[in-house]
């Protein structure tokens, strides 16, 4: 449908006789009247218009004007007759009988005046009119004052947008202008423009800050990450404010802000989908700055592209397909921005001339679908105009588009928009680790990782990025452990025989026969003989024992491998050296349950004079017996301990302490770890023991904190203990005592044809002899999760279902001594059922229970199920285990456990299925170092690459002297901090 230029000039005489408007050359005003008429023509022809720019009349804004500000394109444009084009009234004339009015409507139907409604915005003032007016003119100096108020508004906007200032000319030979990018977002520019307008700035100071000119060498006192946020210039002073309330103090908090994943932007297609994430190449149409309202404006920039037309073509620069395939699509690039300054119409029009009509443009973001046919909104978007002759189909290849996490309420864009500012800043010399290590490795520099990360060509860039990045977490904290244990040293010899050690690390063992006697004594009292893994663990540990310096050693294996008895043997070593040991375990029911463990046991030893003392110490011990149990441990008395937190009470004083075994280790922190340390061993408070014993091993070791034996049950590759815990030995149990049956685990869903079968299944369980655990998420039954079985609430009706049989409740909430007794029954036989909530999942061994049923089991992680699962199976009987989910979705998950017992295994799973920060639940991490990129069950060759760079370092240096960089980025690090001191 055409608009002809007849039509078009009796709108234009009408409004000159009305006296508002003025026809002159490209320009149209607009008055109040015009849009009423003008538009309902346009409606009745689905047509709208467009002038090129605003233009304030002065006789309507002296009556308070309607501003009619949408009209904004060049009619030779919108017709695609661009050239040739005269100013003289005959040829607008000619122009606009010629003009095909659909066709423009075709073009650009975002600009449509017809059908969507005018953008009519009020302004009463005469000053904001007069200013807008003035400014509108070509030469804006010449209303001010003074040039220098002119410079004012260009330093203003200089800072604010700096690449609007760039000078091209002096680019690099980069194919994409960098600085042009990233364009501010519009929720951030106008904030960041905000203030800036109110500090005036000197021209000259705004070109340093796009040059961001970096220090040559940098000083070694800060490393260049580590400078404050406001090292970035031209952002407003609320930004910083922003940025620095949210956590971005330094450039490091910034460009550590990964993005949480890449949109794979691909070339578009014929078929373009609302939401997608699209790469294009195009020619820019048109570039336009619009004042909307007096705080609002924005910049639409419209790129035409050539796409193909075929499903099966996949290149869609322009002029490379045929006629035929393909077609054109106008993308409708849009910034907004808010606040009165930004209205002013030179900065409007430098917005503008940023892209020029003609400029090729690689455009890429997330395309939103217009209601014209072939036309794109994007407002999430990249625009890199490239530079003439550069070769296109490297911009239009596919690659990574980085979607950021929002954080502190900034906006993902805003973000990737500083972070883009951050990345411009950074110097190339970035790096703390030496290149020859880097090279080692195949690892990119850290300045390239950090564009790899956050602007990444391809998908392979990426990956490298994030493998630098991996290596990073891993390697600072080996070397920050390697390094503090080096400090701990005091010769060079000593330094390298610890670097020696953890670079072929050797199983150094001790036979039996070189045990002390207690300890063989013991051993020939146990009812079993060990298996081969835990006699080497033992001989392992004594080894340690016998050394001068004090051990830091983890006893790892799965649940039931029968960690305790190699603990209890390692206590004997020292006990039957004389001095003394510590058992802490995380909760009272565990220290309970040792302490009984090793007195049955001790009970085999006929030999009085052998026989040493144990005490138990929690925190309900009576508090008379409590005292009494102190003193024994401060006069030796007492030559073992088994306890909770109270065993590192201060008033805890023992006369000579030399292991302390934390049972459960990740439920203690690394401070309730090392507080055992501050009870060292003195010498001269050697007691009776020495008498008792009948080896005399060295005691030259006048004064030395205690060795420290940790044990874990929860599954972890070799790699990750490694980086949990960089400055431990590492024992595994890999084998299980002979004669056991792999549990039979099952997963039901809880309706109550699944209860009916679960119910049967324990009933043939009692009527064979057999003991139940009935494992509840919680106590007592809750409102807000209805959905839950809670296990003082099925006490009843469990008890009226299994007549016959005692059932008992065990939960965290119950007193010692009423926990201690129940367990006491059910091992006894007394109790048949015992209702429990996860409070048993720890240690709790009770050999002949042989049926566990969880409920509402998807409540629980896998690592957990698996924990829980291993309370049954402790004996030669064979054993069930039923997970009851409360839906049948949740089914899918729990079947991991039906098909593998393997701990290794089902740590990965739940790694996978939870992210290693869950790996030991929210709680019980505490103390385990995050890694923000790694992803542990992936990255365990990056890991042991980490730890030998690690070790290179520090056998180059052993104080880190060589390497200052390093050191500072060692301290900022804090790998202490991570690790929870
Ligand atoms: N070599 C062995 N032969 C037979 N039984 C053994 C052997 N070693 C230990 N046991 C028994 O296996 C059971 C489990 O041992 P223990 O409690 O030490 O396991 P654990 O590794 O500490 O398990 P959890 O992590 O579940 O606490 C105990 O009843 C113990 O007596």
């Amino acid at each position: 449908m055409g608009f002809s230029g007849k039509q078009m000039r009796s709108v234009i005489v009408f409004q000159g006789k009305v006296g508002y408007l003025a026809f002159f050359n490209r320009r149209m005003r607009c008055s109040n009247f015009l849009p009423l008429y003008f538009s309902k023509m346009c409606y009745r022809l689905k047509h709208k218009f467009a002038k090129k720019s605003v233009e304030i009349d002065r006789h309507g804004a002296g009556r308070g004007s309607k501003v009619f500000a949408l009209m904004d394109y060049n009619l030779p444009d919108l017709t695609g007759n661009g050239t040739g084009y005269k100013k003289s009234e005959m040829n607008v004339k000619d122009t606009l009988d010629d003009m095909d009015i659909s066709m423009i409507c075709k073009r650009f139907p975002s600009i449509s005046l017809g059908s969507a409604p005018q953008v009519d915005l009020y302004d009463g003032t005469t000053s904001y009119s007069e200013m807008t007016g003035i400014l509108a003119t070509d030469d804006f100096e010449k209303y001010f004052s003074d040039s220098s108020e002119a410079r004012w508004v260009q330093n203003s906007l200089s800072e604010a947008l700096p690449s609007l200032y760039v000078d091209h000319s002096s680019e690099t030979s980069s194919t994409l202008r960098e600085e042009d990018s990233f364009p501010l977002s519009p929720d951030s520019m106008s904030s960041i423009y905000e203030e800036n307008l109110d500090n005036q700035v000197t021209w000259e100071n705004s070109q340093e800050q796009v040059g961001l000119q970096l220090p040559a060498n940098l000083p070694l006192n800060e490393l260049f990450i580590d400078k404050p946020i406001s090292f970035l210039h031209g952002l407003s002073k609320r930004v910083y404010q922003q940025l620095d309330n949210c956590g971005f103090h330094t450039l490091r908090k910034l460009l550590h802000h990964f993005p949480r994943s890449y949109a794979n932007l691909q070339n578009a297609h014929a078929e373009i989908d609302d939401g997608q994430y699209l790469i294009f190449v195009g020619k820019v149409l048109s570039s336009r700055g619009v004042r909307a309202s007096c705080s609002f404006s924005f910049l639409e920039v419209i790129v035409g592209c050539q796409i193909s037309d075929s499903e099966s073509a996949s290149e869609h620069l322009t002029g490379t397909a045929t006629e035929g395939q393909e077609k054109t699509i106008y993308l409708h690039l849009k910034k907004f921005f808010r606040g009165t300054r930004f209205t002013y119409t030179p900065f409007l029009r430098s917005l503008e001339k940023k892209y020029q009509e003609g400029d090729i443009a690689c455009v890429c973001g997330k395309v939103k679908t217009m209601r014209h046919k072939d036309h794109y909104e994007m407002r999430e978007y990249n625009i890199d105009v490239l530079e003439d002759g550069k070769d296109l189909s490297f911009c239009a290849k596919e690659r990574p588009y980085p979607i950021y996490p929002s954080k502190g309420g900034l906006k993902p864009l805003f973000l990737r928009d500083i972070i883009v500012r951050a990345l411009q800043a950074l110097p190339v010399n970035v790096d703390p680790i030496p290149k020859d290590i880097t090279e080692q490795f195949g690892l990119l520099s850290l300045h390239d990782a950090y564009f790899g990360i956050h602007k990444p060509n391809n998908i392979n860039e990426a990956d490298l990025a994030r493998k630098r990045l991996i290596f990073d977490e891993f390697f600072y904290l080996q070397l920050g452990r390697l390094f503090q244990m080096l400090e701990g040293l005091g010769t060079q010899i000593e330094k390298d025989g610890l670097l020696d050690k953890y670079r072929s690390p050797k199983n150094n063992t001790l036979c039996t026969e070189e045990w002390s006697c207690l300890t063989k004594k013991f051993l020939d009292t146990l009812p079993y003989t060990l298996t081969s893994s835990q006699q080497h663990a033992v001989s392992e540990i004594i080894w340690d024992l016998k050394r001068p310096v004090p051990m830091n050693r983890l006893l790892q294996g799965d649940v039931g491998c029968g960690k305790t008895v190699v603990a209890f043997l390692a206590c004997m070593e020292v006990i039957g050296s004389g001095y003394q040991a510590a058992f802490m375990v995380p909760t009272e029911l565990l220290a309970i349950q040792h302490y009984e463990h090793l007195l049955n046991l001790l009970e085999n030893l006929d030999e009085v004079k052998f026989k040493p003392t144990v005490a138990l110490l929690t925190g309900s011990t009576p508090l008379k017996q409590a005292r009494m149990i102190r003193k024994g441990i401060q006069t030796g008395e007492i030559s073992m301990v088994i306890g909770t937190h109270s065993l590192i009470a201060d008033k805890v004083e023992f006369s000579a302490l030399r292991i302390a075994v934390v049972d459960e280790q990740h439920r203690f922190g690394v401070i309730q770890r090392a507080r055992f340390n501050s009870k060292l061993y003195y010498t001269s408070s050697i007691l009776s023991m020495e008498e008792a014993v009948t080896d005399t091993s060295s005691k030259s070791d006048a004064y030395m904190a205690p060795h420290v034996l940790a044990m874990s049950a929860t599954p972890i590759p070799r790699t990750l203990a490694l980086a949990f815990y960089g400055d431990m030995s590492l024992t595994q149990i890999t084998d299980l005592p002979p004669g056991r049956i792999p549990v039979q685990t099952c997963a039901i869903e809880g309706n109550d044809k699944g209860y009916e079968n679960v119910y049967k299944m324990m009933l043939d369980e009692l009527q064979d002899g057999g003991k139940v655990y009935l494992v509840y998420p919680i106590i007592e039954l809750s409102e807000q999760l209805p959905q839950l079985r809670a296990a003082s609430a099925d006490l009843e009706v469990i008890s009226d279902r299994f007549e016959g049989y005692n059932c008992g409740l065990l939960h965290g909430k119950m007193k010692g001594d009423e926990k201690e007794e129940t367990l006491r029954k059910f091992r006894t036989g007394e109790l048949h059922i015992l209702l429990a909530t996860q409070v048993i999942e720890i240690g709790v061994d009770v050999p002949d229970a042989s049926m566990m049923v969880v409920m509402n089991s998807e409540r629980f992680g896998i690592a957990q199920l698996h924990q829980l699962r291993g309370r049954v199976g402790r004996g030669v009987r064979a054993s069930k285990c039923i997970l009851v989910a409360s839906t049948a979705s949740s089914l899918s998950r729990l079947k991991v456990l039906e098909r593998s017992s393997d701990g290794f295994h089902l740590a990965n799973m739940d790694l996978l299925l939870r992210g290693p920060g869950d790996l030991l639940g929210k709680k019980q991490s505490g103390h385990l170092p995050e890694f923000p990129v790694a992803r542990l069950e992936a990255d365990g060759n990056i890991l042991q690459d980490a730890h030998l760079a690690a070790l290179k370092i520090l056998s180059a240096s052993h104080d880190l002297e060589q390497f200052p960089a390093l050191k500072l980025e060692l301290s900022m690090r804090q790998p202490l901090c991570l690790l929870g001191d």
